[in-house]
């Protein structure tokens, strides 16, 4: 059997991409570090610490069994190699680095994590973002806010606010969120994310338990009152079309982390409401490595 230097197919390093990442891959027996034994590989020039490939071969899924394979089906004098196929990008390698999340939790002193806001224009969750983000940067956390609004002068510029645009939207802050908590940082999504289906999805991105959804449950009317940027005036004059809450619809998250709500028809305070969530995260241990 040949040595096999996949980063994740042997070892303490091994684990199945599966899990973590959802690849389809498939295995694919190469020369060892050169030639074109796939008819589509060519590995000359590539360090064996940096191969972790997958096999762009459709259909075929991984799992702990098959990328042990990996190892023990190769040829005399070869290596296999797993590529991948996500999406359109075919061919593509995952690479690992020794310094991983949890050393940089360790660093930080906290748990990487996504905090994800959801609610109508208007409830507050911008608002919210920033009163957690600082409550957290006095106590000594990094954070970093994903705004719904900020995030559409940049990345997400080309997005309108039509449903499937909506959904890309929210797949894109998901994806950029998975990588902040990767980096141990505790990132906080606030954007309406109308649609639960895609909010799921997001939460699906994360391995164990760190999306923390809040949702910011606070009543049409009260958001309508507020029209700090005259939104809903606009949209109830059929100025703006396809308006959250009035004419596309908020699908209410059904079973959250954490729900904040009016009590006695008040609004809590933005600090009130970051001390909830900080709670939280203190009580489930994402507030230390
Ligand atoms: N049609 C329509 N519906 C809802 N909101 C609209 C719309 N058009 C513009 N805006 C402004 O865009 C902000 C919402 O952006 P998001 O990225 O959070 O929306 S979404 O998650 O993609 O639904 C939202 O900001 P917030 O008020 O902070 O939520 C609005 O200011
Ligand atoms: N807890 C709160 N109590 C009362 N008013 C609030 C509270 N949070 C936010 N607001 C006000 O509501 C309006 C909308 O807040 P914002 O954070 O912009 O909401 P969103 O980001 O959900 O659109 C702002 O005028 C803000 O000052």
């Amino acid at each position: 059997m040949v040595e096999c230097h996949s980063l994740r197919c042997c070892g303490d390093m091994f684990a199945p991409p599966t899990t973590k990442l959802g690849f389809r891959h498939a295995v694919v027996p190469v020369g060892r570090w050169g030639g074109r034994r796939s008819g589509r590989l060519e590995l000359s020039g590539l360090r064996p610490s940096l191969l972790r490939i997958q096999a762009a071969l459709p259909g075929q899924e991984s799992s702990p069994e098959s990328a042990k394979r990996c190892c023990d089906s190769s040829a005399p004098g070869t290596s296999s190699y797993v590529l991948s196929t996500v999406g359109n990008s075919t061919n593509i390698l995952w690479h690992e680095c020794p310094v991983g999340k949890l050393e940089r939790q360790k660093l930080l002193s906290q748990k990487g994590c996504v905090i994800w806001i959801t609610g109508l224009s208007g409830s507050g969750k911008s608002t919210l973002a920033c009163a957690l983000s600082r409550e957290l940067h006095y106590r000594g956390h990094l954070t970093y806010i994903l705004d719904g609004d900020n995030v559409r002068h940049g990345l997400n510029r080309d997005l309108s606010f039509n449903g499937e645009d909506r959904a890309e939207n929210i797949r894109r802050v998901g994806e950029v969120a998975k990588l902040f908590a990767d980096a141990g940082l505790i990132c906080i999504a606030s954007l309406i994310s109308p649609y639960r289906k895609e909010r799921d999805a997001c939460r699906a991105m994360l391995s164990d338990s760190s999306f923390i959804e809040v949702f910011l449950n606070i009543p049409l009317e009260v958001c309508e009152a507020r029209d700090p940027k005259g939104l809903y005036k606009l949209a109830r004059a059929g100025k703006i079309k396809g308006f959250t809450g009035v004419d596309d619809p908020y699908e209410s998250p059904l079973d959250c982390e954490i729900v904040i709500k009016q009590i006695d028809g008040k609004c809590p305070t933005p600090k009130a409401m970051a001390e909830q969530i900080i709670s939280f995260l203190d009580n489930n241990g994402f507030l230390q490595a």
